[in-house]
């Protein structure tokens, strides 16, 4: 690559600490040219979603995230008092927290805090609680149950073990039914119970309003509930009280977060595309992608603390462009696929495929400048003094080396890749980045003209779960019923018995067994084992 091209297309906005190279992208010279009408499009469609259309139209709502941050943009003076009035409740809560005016019920403050929930009510918590957390120093330390998985659910309480009895509990779903989150919640609450604590004077509920989860926190009244609006996407929740809640609770600046995010969204509602890095890289995505997901996502950054970014990127990435059908109700199956994880650590790893192997990819450095924290970034770490690890080097500079030479290294072999360069990791910086990729996505869903709001394609999986489960419970009444015989019976002959699939029956059989709730006398060949109750 050229300096000359780099000079052409380096972004750079010291006002942010943001700046963008997309010159490793190998589009040509006429491509901004040609997209410019595209791209008019979308920051037009945008600016409708902002100012509250329907910008989704199979759900027949609003979408309003963007209002996250600059309560005075959404449409209606409720909306603009909710907005500011929650974000208000939010910093009060913690504040009592901190105080110990909200205190566990052994009138010891809550030191620790557990969060429930799953997809977009969990990434932008955990990235947020891993990027600017400062262990040992946080005013709460924290933990998470993201999934239903038990083994992974005793981990976290083993870890919580006797600060239980200080731990505040933030469960999270917007939906207010997701049954992993519900499960978790249930788990937890067991646990609670089981050290003779009562769980609702240590619960409180994120949630939207009349939701399951909202009527079980009423009922039972626990400390605190806080709503989670309809306009609001999981994916893009991280700056409602769905993110701010467990961050202010872990003594993060919240308010930071929100200003890092206002200010990349005034930058990037700009309908000047050169000047607009939110938009530059939507193009990038549809050059390097050919706009049908041709080549995946490889996010790279050179940053411990951003190591979630990636996992986070995935969902609002893949679940906002993994579509089906485009607005048209054509056939597109539309989507960029995510993955990645830490430079230099992937260099040891799969970055041998990325510079020798298929070239299905493109690549997204993101550099942190700065390399240590410090007490001036909000996040009141504490600078340590960097040591040399070689005359005039640091242990900075060299992960700054391993960035640049790998970047060089994939060019060589016409890998493409956009840098993405902040000053230093804050709270600050972190809102800019999640704002910076909402609109992003956003306007590249714009481009490739598909609805990023909904995900219609999640609902055939949660549906066919619980389709397993009610099978799960006839297989164990034929078991139980008085004239089952008593050698027992095959998975086949159960699922007959219950109309069920023979497969699926043979697979909740086995899982049944393997936990003791049922009894299976092995058999060969494999299809002609027993099970009996
Ligand atoms: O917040 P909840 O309603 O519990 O939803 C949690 C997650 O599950 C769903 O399946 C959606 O696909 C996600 O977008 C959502 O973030």
């Amino acid at each position: 690559m050229t300096w000359s091209r780099f000079k052409e297309y380096f972004y750079q906005n010291t006002e942010l600490g943001l700046a963008l190279d997309i010159s490793r992208i190998p589009f040509p010279e006429d491509f901004l040219a040609t997209k410019e009408p595209a791209m008019q499009a979308a920051f037009s469609a945008m600016a409708a979603l902002e100012s509250g259309a329907i910008a989704n139209p199979d759900e027949q709502r609003m979408v309003g995230h963007y209002w996250l941050r600059r309560p005075e943009l959404a449409p209606g003076a409720e909306l603009r008092d909710a907005i500011s009035g929650t974000l208000q409740r939010i910093r009060q809560f913690a504040a009592e927290v901190h105080s110990g005016a909200i205190s566990a019920p052994d009138g010891q403050p809550f030191s620790h805090l557990l969060v429930i929930g799953i997809g977009g009510s969990a990434l932008g918590p955990q990235l947020v609680h891993h990027a600017l957390g400062q262990p040992g120093r946080d005013r709460m330390s924290v933990s998470f149950f993201d999934n239903t998985d038990p083994d992974g659910i005793d981990y976290a309480l083993d870890a919580i073990g006797g600060k239980l009895a200080q731990t505040l509990v933030v469960v999270i779903s917007k939906s207010g039914g997701t049954a992993e989150t519900r499960n978790g919640m249930l788990e937890a609450a067991a646990a609670f119970r089981a050290a003779g604590l009562a769980p609702a004077r240590h619960f409180v509920a994120v949630t939207g309003e009349g939701s399951q989860l909202d009527k079980v926190a009423a009922a039972e009244g626990w400390l605190a509930r806080f709503p989670m609006w309809d306009w609001v996407g999981g994916r893009t929740s991280e700056l409602c009280a769905v993110g701010l809640l467990p961050a202010a609770l872990q003594g993060i600046d919240i308010d930071a977060m929100l200003a890092g995010a206002a200010a990349v969204d005034e930058v990037t509602r700009r309908p000047i595309t050169r000047e607009n890095p939110a938009a530059l890289l939507a193009l990038m995505w549809h050059f390097a992608t050919e706009g049908r997901g041709a080549k995946d996502m490889v996010i790279l950054p050179y940053k411990d603390r951003l190591l979630l970014f990636s996992r986070y990127l995935q969902q609002l990435v893949m679940e906002s462009l993994g579509k089906e059908l485009d607005l048209e109700g054509r056939v597109v199956n539309q989507g960029i696929a995510v993955y990645g994880n830490k430079g230099s650590t992937d260099q040891h790893a799969y970055v041998q495929q990325l510079r020798e192997g298929v070239n299905n990819f493109f690549v997204t450095f993101i550099e942190v400048l700065k390399d240590r924290s410090s007490s001036g970034d909000g996040r009141g770490g504490r600078a340590r003094a960097p040591i040399q690890v070689e005359p005039d080097v640091s242990s900075g500079d060299y992960l700054q080396g391993f960035y640049l030479g790998t970047r060089d290294a994939l060019s060589e072999k016409d890998r493409g890749s956009i840098s993405l360069t902040i000053d230093e990791l804050s709270p600050r910086s972190l809102g800019m980045l999640i704002a910076l990729y909402e609109r992003a996505v956003g306007l590249y869903a714009s481009l490739i003209g598909i609805n990023a709001y909904h995900q219609p394609g999640v609902e055939a999986g949660k549906k066919a779960a619980s389709g397993v489960i009610a099978l799960q419970r006839k297989l164990l009444a034929a078991l139980r019923e008085a004239g089952a015989p008593a050698e027992g019976q095959t998975a086949e002959a159960l699922a007959a018995q219950v109309a069920g699939s023979p497969e699926l029956s043979f697979k909740v059989l086995e899982h049944l067994a393997a936990n003791g709730v049922v009894k299976k006398q092995a058999r060969t060949p494999w299809h002609s084992s027993l099970y009996r109750a």
